[in-house]
């Protein structure tokens, strides 16, 4: 029976090989040699559990999600992604598949644009040219899904991606996904509450997971976060950042609720 995951999978495999017509490999690898630089996302996070202005902050721009359907407009992603700038943000995140999350390249391409800080390109990377094609896009670091992705593979998109000068979020959910994470000796590991698999979330698993996590990784928690309870949570289990999504995108002051968010973080130290 294939999963929600698997499904997501299909999709973008379809979509990719319909852009790869229009743009080839090689031309898309050309592309993002000419970009600007990539912005160093990891020290844009790390430290934020030692920060005592709270925990570094992701902040999504997700229009709807296969759990939840409709989440929020968003005519305008440069607008949001100010917003999030504004509001103290350390990242960006866009959604940029277009079936579930109904997000797009163009709406990398508009929040790259409107802000300064590094921005992550947030997708189901299943092939290395996801990868030329985030950096020809401006993005500074990309999502690796351990349950997506075989050992070789996130060795050599984790290789790739560094090469090219950016950073990879290598995201686990289970104990064996984070010692898959842990063997590539990465810089950066989220823990997804979220199970991609069946859409699950619970956010106490971070707390049971986060012990596993190596202690000189950036740790971020992923997902299920409603209000700033949830970030004291995430902070006394040693989180550097959390990745936010519906909260902000949901909530009529973005800005503030990611100042609310790191104030909640910063008072349990
Ligand atoms: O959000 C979903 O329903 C979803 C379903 C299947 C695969 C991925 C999914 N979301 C990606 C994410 O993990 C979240 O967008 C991100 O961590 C923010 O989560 P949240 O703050 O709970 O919106």
């Amino acid at each position: 029976m294939p999963t929600v995951l698997d499904d997501i999978i299909v999709g973008v495999r379809e979509d990719l090989e319909a852009r790869r017509r229009e743009t080839s490999l090689a031309q898309m690898r050309e592309r993002a040699l000419q970009v600007t630089p990539a912005r160093d996302a990891w020290a844009a996070l790390r430290g934020g559990r030692s920060d005592a202005s709270g925990l570094r902050v992701i902040s999504e721009v997700k229009r709807s999600s296969p759990s939840k359907g409709a989440l929020a407009d968003i005519a305008a992603p440069a607008d949001l992604a100010r917003s999030y700038e504004r509001g103290g943000a350390a990242v960006i995140s866009v959604l940029t598949e277009q079936r579930r999350f109904g997000g797009s390249l163009a709406d990398l391409d508009a929040v790259r644009a409107a802000v300064d800080i590094p921005v992550l390109r947030k997708d189901f990377t299943v092939d290395e040219y996801q990868i030329h094609e985030a950096r020809a896009h401006g993005a500074d670091l990309v999502l690796l899904i351990v349950a997506a992705l075989d050992d070789a593979q996130l060795r050599d998109f984790l290789d790739l991606t560094h090469e090219l000068g950016m950073n990879a979020l290598i995201e686990a959910h289970t104990p064996e996904e984070i010692e898959r994470a842990a063997a590539l000796k990465p810089r950066i590991i989220g823990v997804n509450v979220r199970n991609l698999k069946t859409l699950e979330v619970d956010p106490s698993s971070y707390g049971r997971l986060a012990p596993l996590l190596p202690s000189d990784v950036v740790q971020i928690a992923e997902s299920g976060v409603d209000g700033p309870q949830d970030v004291a949570e995430y902070a006394r289990h040693g989180a550097d950042a959390i990745l936010v999504g519906e909260a902000l995108v949901r909530h009529g002051d973005p800005a503030q609720a990611i100042r609310d968010f790191r104030s909640a973080s910063a008072a349990v130290r």
